[in-house]
């Protein structure tokens, strides 16, 4: 492992099922390659339509094909996943706005990596909605927020100053010409490199200089 610290980017949507394979990796290669990990909720529809992209569901072959390599990929990761019952982009406007809250409130990282899974956990796992308020206050107290802490958020969520914040991240993952999630930008050598997709990790290793050994490094699928 070299000793550099690595700064690394994840725009993310709870919404994207593959942003949550980036982010599992992530949180798991941390300390194994010295990563400086900043998330970044941003949001998925604002990123598809503004670079003029369309939604995976728009292509009935890229979904059904989604739909078989996530059976894979999940297993792959280690990462439980099932097709939620019905699937709309736009369903994850209120959670990533109350994300967005607690990456504006100071919340330190581990609270909003919590409160991140335990949105995926609810779309992706549990088959759960992610949209009404009683949605995300259950998924804040799961992740370990008080009562009130959360009202506090879902009060903040609503307000404007965090709906531009959301943009405002939406629009920086637009700037680097981002066009759907998991986006990752790395500063390698003082240069911005970015990778779309959580299948970019060997890549992102050879120019770390890391070794990738899997995407769960206690239990690596090749011996270097
Ligand atoms: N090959 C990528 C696929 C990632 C992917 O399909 N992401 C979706 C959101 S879950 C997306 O933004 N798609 C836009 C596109 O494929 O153009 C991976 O394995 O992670």
């Amino acid at each position: 492992m070299s000793n550099s610290r690595k700064g690394v980017k994840l725009f993310y949507d709870v919404i994207s099922p593959y942003s949550w394979l980036a982010f599992e990796v992530l949180c798991r290669y941390r300390n194994v390659w010295n990563i400086d990990l900043t998330l970044k909720p941003a949001y998925l529809t604002g990123v598809i339509y503004g670079s003029g992209n369309q939604p995976a569901g728009a292509n009935p072959s890229k979904l059904m094909y989604m739909v078989s390599d996530l059976k894979l990929t999940s297993e792959y990761f280690g990462v439980p996943m099932f097709r939620p019952s019905s699937i709309s982009e736009k369903d994850s406007l209120n959670a990533m706005r109350f994300v967005t809250a607690i990456a504006e409130k100071g919340k330190d990282g581990d609270t909003l990596e919590r409160v991140s899974r335990e949105l995926w956990k609810r779309k992706w796992r549990t088959q759960q909605d992610i949209t009404q308020p009683a949605s995300l206050t259950d998924a804040g107290l799961k992740a370990g927020l008080s009562a009130n802490e959360v009202e506090e958020i879902l009060t903040l969520s609503k307000s404007q100053p965090i709906k531009d914040k959301l943009k405002s991240v939406t629009e920086e993952a637009l700037e680097y010409r981002c066009f759907g999630f998991p986006f990752i930008v790395c500063n390698v050598n003082g240069k911005a490199k970015v990778f779309f997709g959580s299948d970019r990790f060997e890549l992102m290793a050879y120019f770390f200089g890391e070794k990738w050994v899997g995407p769960q490094p206690d239990k690596p699928t090749v011996q270097m």
